[in-house]
This record gives structure tokens, C-alpha cells and sequence, in this order.
């Protein structure tokens, strides 16, 4: 019944209606974006409905009331748009399974994936690095990137799976396996687009402990394996038209962000935020700013882009948004090595879960 909203409502269309949604439904750009329903990946759905309104845009979200919501707001916009939704929680490997077979049967291509869903459970600033950053020379660095500010505590979830690493990258990379056939069309290119960060840094990620047990900045090491990872899929894939890129938002007033500090916190410093705005252009601040690199992507053509850059949304002291390349700090060696440890890490997620299937069914 939830995936299915859409089509309630086009029951109550008349038949000629419905024959031009019909229509429309094969001729449109399919579009998945996955933590659709606020955010970063909610500003992006309008940018992109504003721009092609024959886009049939599917979102991709765990919670049913906020998916509804994100849809309404999206219609009230866009009220001819072809919006509708699916259940993924992208963090459990079996509702990943479940979704994608659900879009296979939906759609027959998909033009752009994008991977946006991401979390960053209890963060901590530190301090004492904030303050020795503030007098080191690198303050605007520091800014821009929050390196060495942030820790986390993860947990494992229901698959075993450390929660940081499944969300912001396992759940995605099987999501990407699992719709390759629709990706994968003869003579049709696809993109597979990440939300990645700039807080992504190779001293956090280690091929020996790749969901970080061990480490306490599982989110700065999933976003750099989801850069290494977007470069492999780029090597085995784009003889097949699948082109992966990566994006950093810049930083941006989110829910994630919001959970960073207090609220009275943000309400004092904010103003100190829009100041610090003129001097570094990564402060995009706005969802809508932050979803300018994704959005630019999607108007690019995809043979046209280069995998070793992350692309950069940013925003100038006066509001103006554009997109800027950066070179990543990664090689085609560890982007493999990587590679095959999750083909190898999937092969036993799929085995666990089959065996659990028969457990169950005994
Ligand atoms: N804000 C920033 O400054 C920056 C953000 N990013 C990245 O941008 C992306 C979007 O984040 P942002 O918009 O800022 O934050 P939000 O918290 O607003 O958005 C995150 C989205 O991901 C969804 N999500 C989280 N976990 C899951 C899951 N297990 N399954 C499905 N959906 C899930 C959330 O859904 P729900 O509402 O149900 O939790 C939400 O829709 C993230 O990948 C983040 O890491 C990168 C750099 C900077
Ligand atoms: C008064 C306070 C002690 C001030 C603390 C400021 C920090 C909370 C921010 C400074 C730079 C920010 C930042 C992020 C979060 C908040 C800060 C650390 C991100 C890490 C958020 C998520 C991302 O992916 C990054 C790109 C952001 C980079 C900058």
C-alpha cells in the first residue's frame, strides 16, 4: 500500500488521464534518490522536478510518514510530477534486497541513482582540537571539513553489520548490485551519484577493518570508502554505460548537522556561520545549495566525468552557487582491494540471510 500511493491516486483519474501518465511513464528520465524525505536529497527532488517535469522520481525512504510528507510538499510544487515512493531502509541488507526487486519490477531502466541516505549517530566535538585548530593556521580547513572534530558511536545492526559503514555504504553498494540490469542497459548510459564528504579522510579507513570496529570516526571512514568504491565501480562498469561520481554538500543545516551540537548552540552561532560564509565557499548552508553539485551532475553528460574528482557544491560570499572539482586522495589499488572485499563481505550477507529464510521456514 505504500509503495503504492501513486496509484491510488491515479484511479481516481479518468481513463484518458491515465493513459497520458501511461505514456509519459515511458518516455520520462527514471530517477531513485535514496533519504529523499528531507535534507539534502529533499531540496534535490525539487531542483530536479523544477527542471524536467516529465521525471518519473522515485524516493527512496525508511520511515512511511516522512516519505508521505516529503511527496506532498514535492506535489504541492509540482502537482503534475510523477512522484512515488519506496520503502528502503538501507542500513538492513534484506529490506535493500526487498526494495530492489520491488523497483525491478516498477521500472525497466534507471537513469540516475543517487545514494544520499547517510548518518552520523551521536556525534561528539572535540574540543580541544577545535580550539588548537582555531590558532593552527588551518582554521578554514578545519571548517570546511571538520577533520579530526568529530567521533561517533556506532552499533552493530541486525545483520551484523556496523551501522555507520551499512547505511552509508554496504546498504548502497548492494543496492547498486541488485539494479544493475536496470543500469546496465545495452546502448544507455546510466549515473550513480554519492553523497560523499569532505570529511572523508584516508587515515580513518583501513582495508583491515573496513566498517571501522575499531576506530571512532566511522562516518569519515564510510564517506572515503564510498569514494574509493565509486571508483571501482566506474572500472567495471562503464564498459556497460554505468558512470559513478561523488559529491561533498558542502556543510549544510540538516538534520544530521542539527544533531552535532545543541540547539541553542546553533541559534548563538549561527550568525558567526553566515560570517564565516565569506570566507570559505563550502559553507553552503542552505539544502537547496547543498544539492547544487548533484544537480549539476545530473545535467552532465556521463562519459564527460572524471573519477578521481569529488565535485564540490559551493556557494559564494554573495549566495551564488557552483560546482567545483577536487582531486581525491585515492588510488586504483585500495579502490580494488576494497572491491573485492565487499563482493567477498556480500557473498556471506546473501548466504546469512538465505539461511535465515530456511531457519525461519522450518
Ligand atoms: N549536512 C551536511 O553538512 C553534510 C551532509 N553530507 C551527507 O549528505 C547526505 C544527506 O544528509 P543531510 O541531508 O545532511 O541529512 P538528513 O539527516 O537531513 O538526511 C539524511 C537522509 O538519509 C536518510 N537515512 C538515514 N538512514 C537511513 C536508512 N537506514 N535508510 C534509508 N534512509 C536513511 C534519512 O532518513 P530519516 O529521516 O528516516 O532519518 C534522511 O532522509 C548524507 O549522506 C550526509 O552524510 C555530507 C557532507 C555534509
Ligand atoms: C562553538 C562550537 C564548539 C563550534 C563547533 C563547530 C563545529 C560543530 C563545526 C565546524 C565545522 C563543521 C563541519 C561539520 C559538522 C560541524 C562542524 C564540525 C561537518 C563534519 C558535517 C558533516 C560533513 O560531512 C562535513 C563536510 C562537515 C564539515 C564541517
Amino acid at each position: 500500500a505504500y509503495i503504492g500511493s501513486t496509484n491510488r491516486r491515479q484511479c481516481s483519474r479518468t481513463r484518458c488521464e491515465l493513459l497520458s501518465v501511461c505514456r509519459m511513464a515511458r518516455t520520462g528520465r527514471v530517477v531513485l534518490v535514496t533519504g529523499a524525505n528531507s535534507g539534502v536529497g529533499l531540496a534535490l527532488c525539487e531542483r530536479l522536478l523544477s527542471d524536467d517535469a516529465q521525471l518519473q522520481l522515485c524516493l527512496a525512504c525508511r520511515n512511511e510518514q516522512k516519505a508521505a510528507a516529503a511527496r506532498q510538499s514535492l506535489l504541492i510544487s509540482h502537482p503534475k510530477a510523477h512522484v512515488s515512493l519506496i520503502r528502503l531502509d538501507v542500513g538492513s541488507m534484506r529490506s535493500v534486497l526487498r526494495a530492489a526487486e520491488e523497483i525491478r519490477q516498477r521500472y525497466n531502466r534507471l537513469d540516475y541513482l543517487y545514494l544520499n541516505a547517510g548518518i552520523m549517530p551521536s556525534p561528539q566535538v572535540d574540543l580541544r582540537a577545535f580550539y588548537k585548530g582555531l590558532f593552527s593556521g588551518k582554521a578554514i580547513h578545519m571548517f570546511s571539513t571538520g577533520e579530526g572534530l568529530l567521533t561517533q558511536k556506532d552499533s552493530v545492526t541486525a545483520d551484523g553489520l556496523q551501522q555507520v559503514f551499512a547505511t552509508n555504504l554496504f546498504g548502497h553498494f548492494l543496492l547498486v548490485r541488485e539494479l544493475e540490469p536496470l543500469l546496465c542497459q545495452p546502448g544507455h548510459s546510466s549515473q550513480v551519484i554519492w553523497t560523499s564528504s569532505s570529511n572523508a579522510r584516508r587515515s580513518t579507513f583501513s582495508l583491515d577493518d573496513l566498517q571501522h570496529k575499531q576506530g571512532v570516526e566511522p562516518y569519515s571512514s564510510s564517506k572515503y570508502a564510498s569514494d574509493l568504491l565509486s571508483l571501482a565501480l566506474n572500472r567495471h562498469y562503464n564498459s556497460q554505460g554505468l558512470y559513478s561520481s561523488v559529491i561533498c554538500p558542502g556543510l549544510v543545516m540538516t538534520n544530521l548537522t542539527y544533531g552535532i551540537l545543541p540547539s541553542f548552540i546553533w541559534t548563538l552561532i549561527m550568525p558567526i556561520m553566515w560570517l564565516i560564509r565569506i570566507f570559505t565557499n563550502t559553507f553552503t548552508l542552505t539544502p537547496y545549495n547543498g544539492a547544487e553539485a548533484l544537480f549539476w551532475l545530473f545535467k552532465q553528460k556521463p562519459e564527460s566525468l572524471d573519477p578521481m574528482v569529488k565535485y564540490h557544491s559551493l556557494t559564494s560570499g554573495l549566495g551564488n552557487n557552483y560546482t567545483r572539482t577536487r582531486k581525491m586522495e585515492i588510488d586504483d589499488t585500495t579502490s580494488a582491494a576494497l572491491y573485492e572485499n565487499l563482493l567477498e563481505m556480500e557473498k556471506m550477507v546473501r548466504k546469512k540471510l538465505k539461511d535465515g529464510d530456511v531457519e525461519h521456514a522450518k
